[in-house]
């Protein structure tokens, strides 16, 4: 992916007002990891709806898998935004369907074989410890374990990217490096990893490349690792 000098607001933003994004620009080629760091209000969550396809830039350009969106046709949109997999802060969990339907929806809207998408949903479920639990709804489930079916939600796909937003936050510490594990494997398949955290001890024990948002803007972060 590479963004140049995209600037994004929200709607509701008063005319005047900063953006909530500016000049951003960076590349990230298929299958790297990025850690996304900057204080509370930064404008990570931000960059990772821009990235997500949810907030379209105000100006600037962006190459997503190839795909020019602000060029690209609305079936060309909703089949990148089928490559795209986003585990939001708070979750967004249907709420009137199951774990395993928040799973399987992804797959579903993708036309995969309906053999496949309980198989697949409940094997991703198990992975992240949920097994038993396919068949609660998401005010019967633990932040915890709502926060890990948004991420089974997101990875059920085999997404070519994935935008984490805070995923560890309601998370064990074993469970968040078993993620973070997770991530870095799912790399290693060409799936590229965008992580928000502010979590200091995931930073420094799973030491990788990081792009620093600071009042909108590309604070810094560190080069690549060789
Ligand atoms: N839906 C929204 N509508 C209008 N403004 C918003 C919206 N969401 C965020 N903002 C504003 O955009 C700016 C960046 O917020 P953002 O949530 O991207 O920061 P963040 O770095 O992700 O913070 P945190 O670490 O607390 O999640 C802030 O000034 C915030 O108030």
């Amino acid at each position: 992916m590479h963004l140049q000098n995209v600037h994004a607001r929200y709607p509701t933003a008063h005319r005047g007002l900063a953006g909530a994004l500016n000049s951003i620009s960076f590349t990230v080629a298929k299958g790297e990891f990025r850690w996304l760091t900057g204080a509370s209000g930064a404008g990570k969550s931000t960059l990772l709806a821009v990235l997500g396809l949810s907030l379209r830039p105000t100006s600037g350009q962006m190459d997503i898998l190839g795909v020019e969106p602000a060029r690209a046709k609305r079936s060309q949109l909703t089949r990148l935004r089928r490559r795209i997999g986003t585990i939001h802060q708070d979750y967004r969990l249907l709420e009137q369907l199951t774990a395993l339907e928040n799973v399987a929806l992804p797959l579903r809207l993708a036309g995969t074989d309906p053999r496949l998408i309980a198989r697949e949903s409940c094997d991703i479920l198990a992975w992240l410890g949920l097994a038993g639990r396919e068949n609660a709804y998401p005010d019967q489930l633990s932040g915890g374990e709502c926060q890990r079916v948004a991420i089974a939600r997101a990875l059920v796909v085999r997404p070519d990217i994935l935008l984490a937003d805070e995923p560890t936050n309601a998370l064990e510490e074993t469970e968040s490096r078993r993620l973070l594990g997770l991530f870095q494997e799912i790399c290693g398949h060409g799936t590229t990893v965008i992580v928000a955290t502010h979590n200091e001890t995931l930073l420094r024990d799973f030491p990788a490349p990081s792009i620093e948002i600071a009042q909108g803007r590309v604070a810094g972060g560190t080069a690549p690792l060789p």
